[in-house]
């Protein structure tokens, strides 16, 4: 079987998916990070009425020349509005947010002003017609379109629902990611490891990424590598109702790999299997009923950079963000020579360090995928293209940085 490149893996991926996840109204407070489900008008005009900017005096512009002196025959406070006409030779005390009263149309700062406080105030410098006056709609106004469906409810955007009138909103149910650890040789961190065993981490790292994108993990632990226990965690996968299932593992050509074999009896069509990507080849994407499976290579470098690279957009697909596909590398130079690549994508842990050029990326010397320490020193990953030439020291390359 050839190798699918990463591109058309990606694409087979999101394709994958049967759509995004149903719509839920839940309460403004419950929305941090959530992903909106539909678009969001403003059920209001902001400002609602033209007001002032600054502390100060409102008044007419004619008025507002230096050495004139204006009587000041009211006050408007936010929440209390001064309710007359200011006329000619008059102004009012008025604070930052405060309607601006009739008859006036610019602020004149309490800096500009000398006798503050008392029933007569002298001007000192002008100011030209409108000055710190916010008009009524000067941020949005009913009707207008505020956030798209499968905008994330980061700080601003949930500051403008809430302002335009919303106490609840519609957001796309969280992704539901069965994540599956499969192996003899694993045991949890903090219990007796044997001779011959090792120390399960994928589970931990897979759920930290779909969860920072914004989906639920559910660890369904470790499963033996024998068909009676994959069975058994693979149907608890699809009676959870999971969105996706991530199995971790027994993803190769070894005797004992026998997760795709197992998802195939349980009626699993494959997509694709083995990419040519490094680290990751291994990987394994199928569906079962509505469920995508995702088999990921059991190192542990190789299942966390398929999960940025792969996983991550998947769930963005299920929380129906735009352009899940979308090219997330950015420039930058080699730090170090580099050979000829081979048929596999390359994506090589590096150091990067900010140049007047730019960024520098300087893969470490050792990339062996089981190795999580460099990974985690890792500040990117180099791309190397499948078939890339030779590159020079200070070339460009493409890179993904990772924190
Ligand atoms: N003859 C071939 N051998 C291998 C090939 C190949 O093409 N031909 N591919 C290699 C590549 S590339 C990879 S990647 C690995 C991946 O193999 P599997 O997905 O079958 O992974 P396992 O054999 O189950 O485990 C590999 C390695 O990772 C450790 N592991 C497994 N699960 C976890 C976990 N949850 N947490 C931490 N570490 C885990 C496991 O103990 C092994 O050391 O296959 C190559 N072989
Ligand atoms: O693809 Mo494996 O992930 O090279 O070690």
């Amino acid at each position: 079987m050839s190798l699918t490149p990463v591109k058309v893996a990606l694409q087979a991926l999101l394709d994958s998916v049967p759509g995004p996840t149903s719509v839920e109204i839940i309460p403004l407070a419950s929305c941090a990070e959530r992903v909106l489900g539909a678009d969001i008008i403003a059920l209001r005009t902001q400002p609602p009425f033209a007001n002032s900017a600054m502390d100060g005096y409102a008044a007419r512009a004619a008025d507002l020349t230096p050495a004139k002196e204006l009587r000041v025959i009211g006050e408007s406070a936010a929440g209390r509005a001064f309710a007359g006409t200011v006329g000619p030779g008059e102004a009012i005390r008025i604070f930052t947010g405060a309607p601006m009263p009739q008859g006036a149309d610019t602020i004149l700062i309490q800096e500009n002003a000398d006798g503050v406080g008392g029933a007569v105030i002298r001007v000192r410098e002008g100011a030209e017609p409108g000055r710190f006056v916010r008009p009524a709609g000067l941020d949005f106004r009913e009707g207008d379109l505020l956030l798209p469906a499968g905008r994330r409810l980061d700080s601003a955007a949930l500051g403008l629902a809430a302002a335009a009138g919303h106490p609840a909103l519609p957001v796309r149910r969280k992704p539901l990611v069965a994540i599956l650890a499969t192996g003899d040789e694993l045991v949890l961190p903090g219990e007796v490891v044997g001779p011959d065993q090792i120390v399960a981490s994928n589970s931990y790292s897979l759920a930290a990424i779909v969860e920072a994108i914004g989906a639920t993990a559910l660890d369904l632990g470790i499963a033996r590598d024998n068909h009676p226990d994959l069975a058994a965690k693979i149907e608890q996968a699809r009676a959870a109702g999971a969105d996706v299932l991530i199995t971790l593992g027994g993803a190769s050509v070894g005797a004992h790999d026998l997760v795709q074999e197992a998802l195939k009896r349980q009626g699993m069509e494959l997509g694709f299997w083995k990419i040519a990507m490094r680290p990751g080849k291994p990987m394994m994407m199928g569906r079962l009923g509505a469920m995508v499976a995702v088999g990921l290579p059991g190192n542990p470098v190789s299942s966390i950079v398929c999960g940025h690279l792969f996983v991550a957009p998947l769930i963005e697909a299920l929380l129906g963000m735009p352009d899940p596909a979308r090219d997330r590398s950015e420039p930058a130079l080699l730090g170090i020579d580099m050979p000829a690549n081979d048929e596999r994508e390359d994506y090589l842990r590096a150091d990067l360090q900010h140049i007047e050029a730019g960024w520098l990326a300087t893969p470490f010397a050792k990339q062996d995928s089981s190795m999580l320490g460099n990974l985690a020193r890792a500040r990117a990953l180099v791309i190397r293209p499948a078939h890339a030439e030779p590159a020079k020291e200070g070339a460009p390359c493409r890179i993904i940085r990772l924190r």
